[in-house]
């Protein structure tokens, strides 16, 4: 069995579990220059964002609220980090924070200082995330196949109208690719959300509007498309109440 302590062991992944003497300032900056390029990588990350997605983002929450007022539904999924994104976006359209909620939480808010979340009226509309079932995840898993758990699910639920929206940072996981494919063969408006440059999700028209996140970094292209999320949220429900 290996131990701690024998050479090759886990300190050599793990330099800091070895008994050494350690900087303990040295290490305090080092782990602060490190969250400051981070901060600093997503800040200019999201910067970016704005010049190469501003049209595609009023154009896409059009279509959104265009779809929510004939009736359309949203279903959001992605695996991993993007399940839990994708349960995020599903639940800030379907039970959004109501205006009073957002400003009271922040203790009002001061004149001329930026509101904290919409300070207008919102609309609810019906939000379905695709990873949250458990029972139906493993079924279709284990009876169907893991690439084929959002397609499916997608093949039951979704009308012509509705919206369905991919989470994945490759780009390249078969189930969302799948989905997405199922989704535009049922007539449902189709949003992707990826990173790198794109993948497989990039290629062939197979999404009606796709946001592409220009980071080699999980974690930043994550980041950064929750933003896009939020702002997807925001836009959308302007033209739902009517403000543009
Ligand atoms: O959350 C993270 C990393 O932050 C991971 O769980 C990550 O989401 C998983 O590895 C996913 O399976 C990756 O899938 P995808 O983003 O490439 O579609």
């Amino acid at each position: 069995m290996s131990t701690v302590g024998e050479s090759g062991g886990i300190e050599a992944l793990y330099p800091f579990l070895a008994p050494a003497p350690v900087d303990r300032e040295a290490v305090v900056t080092d782990l602060c220059a490190s969250t400051r390029r981070k901060a600093d990588e997503i800040v200019a990350l999201r910067r970016s964002l704005v010049a190469l997605h501003a049209e595609r983002l009023v154009a896409c929450a059009r279509a959104m609220a265009a779809a929510f007022d004939a009736g359309g539904r949203l279903f959001a999924f992605g695996n991993g980090g993007s399940s839990t994104d994708a349960q995020a976006v599903a639940q800030l359209f379907a039970a959004p924070p109501e205006p009073a909620h957002a400003v009271a939480a922040v203790g009002g808010v001061a004149a001329g200082a930026p509101v904290p979340a919409r300070a207008e009226p919102v609309r609810a509309v019906a939000a379905v995330p695709l990873a949250q079932d458990v029972a139906l995840l493993t079924a279709l898993s284990n009876d169907v196949g893991y690439e084929l758990v959002f397609a499916r699910q997608l093949a039951a639920l979704g009308r012509p109208g509705d919206v369905a929206m991919g989470l994945s940072t490759s780009g390249g996981s078969a189930n969302v690719l799948n989905a997405m494919t199922e989704a535009s063969r049922r007539g449902m408006l189709t949003v992707g959300l990826v990173g790198y440059d794109g993948g497989p999700m990039a290629q062939e028209d197979r999404v009606a509007y796709l946001f592409v996140v220009p980071s080699a970094s999980v974690h930043r292209i994550q980041e950064a498309q929750i933003t896009l999320c939020h702002v997807l949220w925001e836009l959308t429900q302007r033209v739902l109440t009517g403000e543009t």
